[in-house]
């Protein structure tokens, strides 16, 4: 459906914004785009919706040319932009309504979709409240809501989650399973790996303008099969000598301290991490599986050199992110 073939975009100054990234998204797909700041993101997403062109490569949309056709682009592609909207003088409602008729929506349409929304992400309480008295979050769900109002085949999502609380954004979470059950592709822009773990279908790492890993959040937890992640929380001063053997250079963050193990040695990780912390060396522990945040790591973190998630090998792992 969304089609990118070797999407370069360099600014003025040779900036490199994106660099031959190539990327299919299927109708009915959730994709998240993920990467640190600059890595190129909006950049990307900002050229499929037309109000950027790529100095070269092509986007298609069901094999129309998106970058020829901005004007087809714009109609078919919604865009929830990374910045505040605009909602001075105006209320919710009337935004969400307002950018109903603009895509096309009939008036009567364009009113219940609106109500609608703003039912389906809890904030009719403030429906009629203008914007200047707002609070971040309610206007990052406006925000959304104008983008789902009538959204043509494509959404794009340019950090949605910000700003809004954990019961807010699962009903966020399903409005965006509920548009891609209605067939359309959405194209999500995140810096939170563990949300897009549960979220996501497929996703694509970015790193300074290119695809450095690209797949389900399995796929791309595969390299790590059979390692597990031991964190300590240490006493402070307390220095930790490791008796197990461990994949990476222990990660640490402060008194936090990352390991990973492989599994078979965890019965006697369990066992060292519960005498650390009897003899009161350590304050808690706790022993998962290997997440999409630590393949994140490895892969753009400080120190990171791979190309490819399943090669990552140990002495490449950068500071835990916290
Ligand atoms: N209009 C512009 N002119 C010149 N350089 C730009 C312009 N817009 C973005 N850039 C540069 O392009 C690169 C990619 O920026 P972009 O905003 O796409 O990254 P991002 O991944 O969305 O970052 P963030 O997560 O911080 O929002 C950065 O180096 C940025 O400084």
């Amino acid at each position: 459906m969304l089609h990118l073939s070797e999407v370069s975009k360099e600014y003025r100054r040779g900036v490199r914004a994106n660099d031959g990234v190539s990327l299919n998204v299927a109708p009915g797909e959730v994709f998240g785009l993920l990467g640190h700041n600059g890595a190129g993101k909006t950049t990307l997403i900002n050229q499929v919706v037309g109000l950027l062109s790529p100095t070269t490569g092509t986007i298609t949309l069901d094999g129309v040319d998106l970058v020829a056709n901005p004007a087809h682009a714009r109609r078919q592609c919604a865009l929830m932009p990374q910045a505040h909207a605009p909602l001075d003088g105006l209320s919710p409602r009337q935004a969400v309504q307002m950018l109903g008729r603009i895509r096309g929506a009939s008036r009567r349409r364009a009113i219940e979709c609106a109500d609608a929304l703003l039912a389906a992400l809890d904030i009719t309480a403030w429906a009629d409240t203008t914007g200047e008295r707002l609070s971040g979050g309610v206007r990052r769900l406006t925000a959304y809501a104008m983008a789902a109002v009538e959204p043509g085949r494509v959404v794009m999502l340019d950090e949605p989650t910000n700003d809004v609380d954990p019961i807010r954004r699962r009903l966020l979470w399903q409005q965006v399973r509920t548009l891609a059950a209605e067939g359309r592709a959405v194209v999500l822009v995140t810096h939170n790996v563990a949300e897009a773990e549960r979220s996501v279908d497929r996703l694509a790492v970015l790193d300074h303008g290119r695809v450095v890993a690209k797949g389900t959040p399995a796929e791309l937890r595969a390299g790590t099969a059979g390692e597990l992640r031991l964190e300590l929380l240490v006493a402070t001063g307390t220095p930790l000598e490791t008796p197990i053997p461990t994949r990476a250079p222990t990660r640490r963050t402060g008194r936090r301290h990352v390991l990973s193990i492989d599994a078979a040695t965890a019965p006697q990780a369990l066992e060292w991490a519960q005498r650390l912390r009897a003899d009161g060396h350590i304050e808690e522990f706790s022993l998962t599986p290997t997440s999409l945040e630590d393949v994140y790591v490895d892969l753009v973190g400080p120190g990171a050199t791979s190309a490819d998630v399943t090669t990552a090998a140990p002495g490449e792992s950068g500071t835990l992110v916290s």
